[in-house]
């Protein structure tokens, strides 16, 4: 089963549970928290997560926040990681077909559970398309 990544900060904390919930019937689950709706920084949350998919031990990651921003902001810090922003399903099958995105952010304050579980079934779900998209996500490297 497919090992995934999931980390929150308090205001995705309610979709972090329903998205884990539906995930859970199909893939491997870590969640790395938050674990209430108490306010939280969520750098604390997201850079294990982010990490534990740089080392291979989760294959992709799902981050929720209220914009999606913060968490994505903070995941794009680690050189192998490639989050990408996602508020609808066709952006999520984008960011993995033309960008080989190992991470999405939701933003929680923003869009339904209903749709949120779309975008990560959409992501989770689409491959990778390489040729002419690979040349392009080698030379994101910078440093
Ligand atoms: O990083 C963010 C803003 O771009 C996330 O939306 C956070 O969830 C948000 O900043 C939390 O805001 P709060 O007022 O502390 O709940």
């Amino acid at each position: 089963m497919k090992k995934i990544a999931i980390a929150c900060d308090h205001a995705g904390f309610d979709y972090k549970e329903l998205i884990k919930k539906h995930l859970e019937e199909t893939y491997v689950v870590q969640d790395f928290g938050t674990y209430s709706k108490d306010s939280v920084d969520y750098p604390d949350f997201v850079h294990p997560a982010a990490t534990s998919v740089e080392k291979g031990e989760n294959e992709l990651g799902i981050l929720i926040c209220g914009s999606g921003q913060g968490v994505s902001i903070t995941a794009n810090k680690h050189q192998d990681i490639r989050c990408a922003l996602c508020w609808l399903p066709e952006l999520a099958e984008l960011a993995r077909q033309h960008n080989n995105a190992n991470m999405i952010s939701i933003p929680a304050r923003f869009i339904t559970s209903e749709l949120a579980i779309e975008i990560v079934d959409q992501f989770l779900t689409t491959d990778f398309e390489g040729g002419r998209h690979q040349n392009r996500v080698d030379k994101i490297a910078f440093c």
